[in-house]
């Protein structure tokens, strides 16, 4: 891999896809020879339907979401009045899951626990099976793949996706035939009819649609389920801000009534008027970034297609693995960088007057835990809806701190990926004491 420094960031990010691929470098890190991933970068709809559906509609489709979180709380979230150790990073998973799949797939796939545990169980198999055999020399993957259990896991896992997406598309298809044919025809708004109708004759294919609906959960999932488990944990090490985050809560709802309450506010008005949970997310995210070894280093892998020359001269063969330093706005002092302060870029917007910039989903060179440029994360903006709202309903129904004994829990890493412990959990309990101040927490 070849680190350019971070000045370089401004120009290589204008670059098309065509000559500077994002999706072919992180796709190279799964071996997608032999594991079912190549498809990724032969096309993109998966990358269109985020880009030209999802992202303008955001609002809509976090407000459909959001009734879907509530159908999930009510099965999945523990209500324990006493204090109680929970996995909670296997509860927000599922959370996660849930909302991913009423968008993507809608009904009945997002009601059905076969495919919310494939969503999940998928990424696992498929990670592990990719770091197995990157730890082989390439050379034996024609021997070492055929036979590595994990890998027919992932196999299995995608058959069973064409069990579930299939009726899918094919009630869309009966859906676009009676439409033709000049019938009225009620149907919900998913992302897989978005491409279906947009896809290429190939894309549409059963196998293809399947299996790429499958690995989207994998870009979906954990990193948006790990991102508010980061942020609990952070607040469980730092729970003076608790009550920070509950007072801006309690004013919102003062003048809009409770996410969900009232039919004229959804969560277009609502949530960016949690500047401070903003802030805390991007602290928390700047110190636990899901795709990069750690905070100090590289960001944005991409792979040259063709041979490129920068302004300056410098030459990029086509085939070079590419990432750039990381700056940070902290970095110039280096005694609070590795500090939880969670209102610094709340400071920082209101220091310098930039009230649009410095927010989580808006990236920056020096903020670059979604990417950079035109190949960002394109599922970001849907991304931090999800957070807030996960995290409005843990802080207003819950208390949280870690169990006897134990802290923060430490990420580890793997490559160029960052993991939360997967054995971490959390003591909570349903909120009771009300408070002076905001008669909540
Ligand atoms: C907190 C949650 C998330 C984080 C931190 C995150 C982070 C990232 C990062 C760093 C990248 C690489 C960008 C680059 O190379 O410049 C990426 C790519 C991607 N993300 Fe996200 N992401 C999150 C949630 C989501 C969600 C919810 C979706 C879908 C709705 C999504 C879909 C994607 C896709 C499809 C790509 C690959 C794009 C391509 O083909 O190049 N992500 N994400």
């Amino acid at each position: 891999m070849t680190v350019l420094p971070n000045k370089y960031m401004k120009e290589l990010r204008l670059f098309p896809v065509t000559k500077l691929s994002g999706v072919v470098a992180h796709i190279a890190n799964f071996v997608p020879k032999w594991t079912y991933t190549e498809l990724m970068v032969k096309s993109n709809v998966h990358f269109r339907v985020l880009l030209n559906k999802l992202t303008p509609e955001v609002p809509k489709h976090l407000d459909i979401a959001k009734k879907e979180l509530e159908y999930g709380w009510a099965r999945d979230m523990p209500q324990p009045e006493d204090w109680t150790e929970v996995d909670i990073q296997e509860v927000l998973r599922m959370c996660v899951a849930r909302m991913s799949a009423k968008i993507f797939l809608g009904e009945p796939a997002c009601r059905n626990l076969e495919w919310l545990r494939l969503s999940i169980n998928f990424s696992i198999d498929l990670f592990a099976c990719a770091f197995l055999l990157r730890k082989v020399p390439s050379f034996l993957h024609p021997i070492v793949a055929p036979i590595l259990p994990l890998r027919w896991r992932v196999a299995r896992h995608l058959k069973r996706a064409q069990v579930i997406i299939g009726p899918l598309m094919e009630r869309h298809r009966e859906c676009v035939r009676r439409r033709e044919a000049g019938e009225e025809v009620e149907e919900e708004d998913t992302l897989l009819n978005w491409m279906m109708d947009n896809g290429t004759e190939t894309e549409n294919k059963l196998e293809e649609m399947a299996s790429r609906q499958t690995i989207l959960t994998l870009a979906s999932i954990h990193t948006t389920s790990m991102a508010v488990s980061n942020l609990l944990f952070d607040l469980c090490a730092n729970p003076e801000w608790f009550p920070v985050l509950m007072e801006e809560i309690a004013e919102i709802e003062k003048d809009l009534g409770k996410l969900g309450e009232r039919p004229d506010v959804g969560a277009k008005q609502w949530l960016p008027r949690l500047e401070k949970m903003d802030s805390a997310f991007v602290e928390s995210l700047r110190l636990n970034p899901p795709l990069l070894p750690d905070i100090q280093t590289v960001a944005s892998q991409r792979q040259a297609m063709v041979d490129i020359t920068l302004k300056d001269g410098t030459h990029i063969p086509a085939g070079t693995r590419l990432a750039c330093a990381k700056a940070d706005f902290v970095y110039d002092d280096p005694a609070t960088f590795s500090i939880f302060d969670p209102m610094r870029s709340h400071r920082k917007r209101y220091q310098t007057g930039e009230l649009t910039k410095h927010l989580a989903g808006i990236p920056e060179k020096d903020y670059l835990h979604f990417g950079y440029g035109r190949q960002a994360c394109p599922g970001r903006y849907f991304a931090v809806g999800e957070v807030k709202m996960m995290m409005l309903k843990l802080l207003d129904q819950f208390e949280f701190r870690f169990p006897e004994g134990r802290g923060r829990p430490k990420s580890f890493h793997a490559d160029e990926f960052t993991f939360l412990d997967p054995r971490a959990k959390l003591v909570m309990r349903r909120r009771r004491v009300p408070c002076d101040k905001c008669g909540r927490c």
